[in-house]
């Protein structure tokens, strides 16, 4: 699956004309999660469908979840920008941006350098950069661009192999752990606990994919994630807010108004 989605990026960045940057507030994604007010940090993902699991939200409005998730108290926003699999659009997140006061990142496949131009001018604070889309120096050099204008990026691992080829080219400030597996799309919480003793200490830890209780957030809190990424199991709840509760419980902190 990587590979074809990685096929059609290579056409879609030859047709690349990038947005006219419009200067907006910048929050930051690492700060955010470092200072929530749980004990585990939430980027809640907006995310209308998925190749695994087709359309997720029917009547998808973006702006409408992000909101609620700022007001169920995420820490930060995760919005698909890819088109052709995820029925993504990049002005999704720059519309939210200008309604809300969180970090907001770009999750997309980022594999050059004038995606990152283009991540910055639609006006996000973060970027998702995937560990195997490209070589581990390229990777890097993407990395440092993007903090070089001022973006912040959290790097993706899907296996032990790839987070230990990453270290051994850097230590990124903040790390994610998928706990899905691109062939098969199966999710599974031993990811994070399989990985979890190689992160170091100076990282910030990020459990994604494949949560969908209270249960799953202990899970992953206890082997130190301080933070998750949630996308589904909120986009199918009764409202966003809603879905925040059910993960957090007595920990949920509504945003105050
Ligand atoms: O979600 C998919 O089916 C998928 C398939 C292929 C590549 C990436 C994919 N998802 C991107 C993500 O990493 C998730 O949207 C994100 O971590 C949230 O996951 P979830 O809570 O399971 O929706």
């Amino acid at each position: 699956m990587l590979e074809k989605i990685l096929v059609t990026k290579r056409e879609e960045i030859e047709q690349l004309i990038l947005p006219e940057y419009v200067e907006v507030p910048q929050f930051s994604l690492y700060k955010a999660l470092s200072n929530s007010n749980r004990s585990t940090g939430l980027i809640a993902e907006v995310k209308k469908a998925s190749p695994s699991k087709g359309i997720i939200c029917e009547n998808f409005n973006p702006v409408e979840v992000a909101k609620g998730y700022e007001k169920g108290g995420a820490d930060a926003i995760s919005v698909l920008t890819d088109v052709t699999y995820f029925k993504g659009h990049r002005d999704y997140l720059s519309t939210i941006k200008k309604e809300i006061a969180l970090p907001v990142m770009r999750k997309d496949f980022i594999i050059h350098k004038k995606q990152v131009d283009e991540t910055r001018n639609m006006g996000a604070d973060a970027m998702l950069l995937i560990v195997g889309t490209v070589p581990i120096k390229e990777l890097k050099a993407l990395y440092d661009y993007a903090y070089s204008l001022g973006l912040e990026c959290l790097v993706e691992v899907h296996a032990k192999e790839e987070l230990v080829e990453l270290l051994s080219c850097f230590a990124p400030e903040i790390i994610g752990v998928n706990n899905r597996n691109l062939k098969t799309f199966e999710t599974s919480l031993t990811q994070t606990e399989e990985m979890a003793t190689l992160i170091p200490d100076g990282s910030l830890f990020v459990s994604e994919s494949g949560i969908h209780t209270s249960a799953d957030i202990e899970r992953v809190k206890n082997v130190g994630a301080a933070g998750v990424l949630v996308g589904e199991s909120l986009m199918r709840a009764e409202s966003p807010e809603k879905g925040i509760h059910a993960l957090f419980g007595g920990e949920s902190v509504a945003a105050s108004s």
